[in-house]
């Protein structure tokens, strides 16, 4: 199933971003774990719409309702199921885009596969609008993580040109903390105004502009995961790509590491307390797509919102011929600030099914 993800805590997203509602069901939770709901809200708070300029005007109170699996908010084992009911939907904006797919977005791809059944009244299915439940399962696992001392924290890297001050090499829970206070998710603020003016003036061109997650696990055991096509990577890398307008994900130095030499890219190994760490971490955490022990650091690449208002160029699916399209309705003038508690919550729900594979499913 293409919506769904993971091996003993499977992760089912369900819904399109204008039907009557959104949700997901997580399967393999452990019993007996307490949820704070204010918690998981505050987490859902940071991906929420309509807050100001920087983000779409669509407004979703994103209030999710448990269904199942939770029992006077402790998990009581069976499978749980939250929705989240859609209020704000402007489907009038989408009724020509049916015919004139728009570039970047996957109204052409779903047609290919779905013909007229394909519902891309705010990108449906396909919509960054199912994120939300997506934060739903990987807020309560990061929950159950944080409990057990592993935690995870993501800040946005870079917006277009903008460069925020990467994580120090062992990054803590309360930066972590500190960075998902913030109303704009950067470790350095004066970074974080310029980021902040340069999605404001991508707004103003009609345009839009990308940027780059950095999210970091610490607390996990040397030794998780598998080598070849079990490894840690693998595991993160297939579901990360699973998170709309993801083009890119990288582990360490990703990239980088091919622009360097061996000398400088190795991370040599040093006791401390009597146990194995490294000096540097240019491995991002994991060798052989097994975790050293060190923090587990990685990057996903989100690319400028498709939707943008200036016109360009499309087709007519109906005629045959080429046309011009202009997208009228509510969109993001970026998408990474609003996905960094996306990319956490998708790290955190894989490292929870790792560990609780390694756990015989009881972690
Ligand atoms: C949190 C979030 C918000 C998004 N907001 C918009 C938006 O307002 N307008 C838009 O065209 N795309 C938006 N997207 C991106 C599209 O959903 C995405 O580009 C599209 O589904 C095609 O998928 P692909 O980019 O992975 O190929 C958003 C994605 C996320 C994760
Ligand atoms: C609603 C959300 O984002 C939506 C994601 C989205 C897209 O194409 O991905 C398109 C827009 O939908 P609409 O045209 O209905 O306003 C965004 O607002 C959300 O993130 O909760």
């Amino acid at each position: 199933m293409s919506s769904e993800f993971g091996n003993l805590l499977k992760i089912s997203v369900f819904g399109q971003s204008h039907g009557k509602a959104i949700g997901v069901v997580v399967d393999g939770l452990p019993a007996g774990e307490a949820i704070d709901l204010e918690e998981l809200d505050r987490f859902l708070d940071r991906r929420r719409t309509g807050k100001n300029r920087l983000s779409t005007a669509r407004k979703e109170s994103d209030v999710p309702v448990f269904l199942s699996g939770l029992e006077n908010g402790v998990t009581c084992g069976a499978p749980l199921c939250a929705v989240i009911e859609n209020g704000d939907q402007h489907s009038s904006d989408y009724s020509e885009l049916r015919d004139k797919p728009r570039p970047g977005h996957a109204d052409y791809t779903a047609y290919v596969k779905w013909r007229d059944q394909a519902d891309m009244r705010g990108g449906g299915h396909f919509s960054g609008r199912l994120t939300a439940p997506l934060c739903i399962a990987g807020g309560i696992a990061r929950q159950i993580l944080s409990r057990r001392g592993v935690y995870v924290g993501a800040h946005l890297w870079s917006v277009g040109t903008e460069q925020d001050a990467p994580f120090p090499l062992r990054p803590t829970k309360e930066l972590f903390e500190t960075v998902a206070a913030k109303p704009f998710p950067v470790l350095d603020d004066q970074a974080g105004e310029r980021m902040q003016a340069l999605i404001l003036e991508a707004r103003q061109n009609l345009d839009s502009v990308g940027g780059v997650i950095e999210c970091a696990a610490v607390g996990l055991p040397a030794g998780l995961g598998d080598p070849m096509f079990g490894g840690v990577e693998n595991r993160l890398a297939a579901a990360l790509f699973g998170i709309p307008a993801v083009k890119g994900v990288e582990f360490g130095d990703g990239f980088a590491a091919a622009r360097s030499c061996g000398s400088a890219n190795n991370d040599p190994f040093r006791m401390e307390d009597g146990r194995v760490v490294t000096e540097t971490n240019h491995a991002g955490g994991i060798l052989g797509g097994i975790t050293s022990g060190m923090p587990l650091v990685l990057r996903t690449a989100m690319k400028p919102t498709p939707s943008i208002a200036r016109p360009q160029r499309t087709v007519s699916l109906s005629a045959g011929e080429n046309t011009d399209l202009v997208i009228h309705g509510r969109h993001d003038p970026c998408i990474a600030h609003r996905a960094v508690p996306v990319v956490e919550a998708v790290t955190a729900a894989v490292l929870l099914d790792l560990l609780l594979e390694g756990n015989h499913g009881t972690f």
